[in-house]
């Protein structure tokens, strides 16, 4: 859900509706916020900081300001939050939940490691305790949500289709729309109907570029990362119907490897499904500049376990393909949203964060930015298993920057976005400030900055107050917590960088030892996956 609004006035009537549809989104499933807080006039925008109206921001939330008001008059600014802390130091006086089950499990089930049935349980953590079912804040959240996905026929991110498509059934039930049954990602081989070859083998010859500006750069889109055109490359079948996502520069669509180009299916004889982003291609250097970049950050990446992989680029009739790797879970925060508790466990909040960091760690040794890190764009490797490895998606947003040298453009996603980006003079630390606001929402089920609009939540970040209401927090260790403030220190000099988080204590006491040392490994690079295994051909040679 990225955006990129200095590209060109079309862009910016994009991002206009997306945010809309956005805000719709945030307001919606399972993000949840303490229990009718009185709106405390401290947390009105106090922004010292021009916020410019350049942002490339995802979404806004009124209940946010509404419910979580409290929270600019909580705790300091830039605080760094001791672990002597207890949760309760945070409570402000906020209701207390009249339940208290012990932990809440990512999935639902009393299980704190309790497995599947992401896929097979029907809505995520279906029926599971809650850590006290805290309901205002949490069910108009979860009411904002449903409105999104209902509402968000045309355009929004989850749930934007209707009627029986794959993202109607995401996300068209709120909780209910979990990716139960084995329906999500949709069943090619169950699916039919409107489907388009591409391309019918050695897609270079059927380039066809946009215009004589976009014919250079589109060209060199397809052309950079894929075969010459005396290869043979495999084809695919696009379930232009089965759309699983859709962003504010296109539609993601599953794909499958045709069969009738001699390229084998699975073993149980079903076709491999992808992920296929679809892009009209326009005439706008910046646009294509941008394309560019995001599918050379993609290749540059491949191998890594937690980055989605990248199989082929392709353009057909000024339309350009990027087939990636599906991830069948979902993303994160259709995972949070339709969890009914305000929060996962701590062992799963660590798992995620280790594979997140492993993977944001990755990115900077090769002086990536991502600068769009939020739930929506982690998505789940399986669909049956919520343990399942993560993979960071949409690199729209990404930029290579030179070390040393700060990026200025402001661009990312409210809510998440660092207050260094809003000042307009930030590096790749920004990113670890959206993790933390990531962990934050993972424990808690709720933003660490909110309020009534885009503007609103901006004022919150650059004034940089946060804090960990005891309703929210009261099951979290003070380790978590800890943690958590030392990825939102507001000074990037006391922020932690990827590598040094993922030696953090929390981390160590709730993660496997194998995993985190995994993902220590994917941090410098080693990968157990060594590129090309299980891959074909033409994957190999990107
Ligand atoms: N490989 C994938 N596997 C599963 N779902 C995916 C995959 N890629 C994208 N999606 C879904 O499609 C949505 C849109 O994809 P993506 O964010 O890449 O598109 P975009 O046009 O860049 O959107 P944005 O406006 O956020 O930039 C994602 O949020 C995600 O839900």
């Amino acid at each position: 859900m990225s955006h990129f609004s200095e590209w060109n006035n079309s862009a910016d009537r994009q991002r206009e509706h997306h945010q809309q549809q956005h805000h719709q989104s945030h307001m919606a499933a399972g993000v949840h916020y303490p229990q009718q807080q009185p709106y405390h006039p401290n947390s009105a925008p106090m922004s010292t900081a021009p916020m410019s109206g350049d942002m490339q921001v995802m979404s806004s939330s009124h209940q946010y300001s509404q419910q979580r008001g409290v929270v600019g008059g909580g705790a300091p600014q830039s605080a760094h939050y001791p672990p002597s802390n207890s949760p309760a130091h945070y409570n402000n006086g906020q209701q207390q939940p009249t339940a208290h089950p012990q932990a809440s499990v990512p999935c639902g089930g009393a299980d704190q490691h309790q497995r599947g049935g992401y896929a097979n349980g029907g809505a995520v953590g279906g029926g599971g305790g809650m850590n006290g079912h805290r309901s205002s804040g949490r069910e108009q959240y979860d009411d904002e949500q449903r409105r999104r996905r209902s509402r968000s026929s045309n355009g929004n991110r989850v749930g934007q289709t209707t009627g029986s498509s794959p993202a109607g059934r995401r996300g068209g039930g709120g909780g209910g729309g979990g990716l139960s049954n084995g329906d999500y990602p949709p069943n090619p081989d169950q699916q039919q109907a409107n489907q388009f070859h591409y391309p019918a083998g050695g897609v270079a010859n059927n380039v066809t570029p946009p215009s004589t500006d976009a014919a250079s750069s589109g060209g060199n889109l397809a052309q950079s990362s894929t075969l010459d055109a005396t290869q043979r490359r495999p084809a695919y079948l696009l379930h232009r119907d089965l759309v699983i996502g859709k962003g504010s520069y296109g539609q993601v669509c599953i794909a499958s490897r045709g069969e009738a180009e001699g390229h084998h299916s699975n073993k149980s004889g079903k076709r491999k499904k992808f992920a296929c982003k679809c892009v009209m291609l326009r005439n706008d250097p910046k646009y294509i500049a941008k394309l560019q970049e995001e599918v050379n950050v993609l290749r540059e990446l491949r191998g890594h376990d937690n980055v989605i992989r990248l199989f082929d680029v392709f353009c057909v009739d000024n339309e350009l393909f990027i087939i990636t790797e599906l991830g069948r879970g979902g993303d994160l925060f259709h995972l949070l949203t339709t969890h009914p508790k305000h929060g996962v466990t701590e062992a799963y909040a660590a798992k995620t964060v280790a594979e997140m960091l492993s993977a944001v760690s990755f990115l900077h040794s090769r002086h990536i930015c991502h600068r769009d890190l939020k739930l929506e764009n982690w998505v789940l490797e399986s669909g049956k298993d919520v343990w399942s490895p993560l993979k960071l998606i949409d690199f729209g947003l990404s930029t290579h920057y030179t070390p040393g040298h700060r990026l200025s453009r402001v661009v990312g996603s409210s809510y998440y976005v660092a207050p260094e980006v809003l000042k307009k003079s930030y590096t790749e630390a920004c990113d670890l400030w959206s993790l933390g606001v990531i962990v934050y929402m993972l424990l808690s089920g709720a933003p660490p900055f909110y309020g009534r609009n885009d503007e609103a939540i901006k004022a919150s970040i650059v004034q940089g107050a946060y804090t960990f209401p005891h309703e929210l927090f009261r099951d979290v260790s003070d380790d978590a917590m800890a943690f958590v403030s030392c990825l939102l220190s507001y000074s990037i000099e006391y922020r932690y960088t990827a590598e040094q988080a993922l030696t953090h204590p929390w981390l160590k006491v709730n993660c496997d030892p194998d995993q985190l040392q995994h993902c220590k490994d994917g941090a410098r690079g080693v990968s157990s996956i060594s590129d090309g295994v299980g891959l074909d051909v033409n994957a190999m040679q990107m």
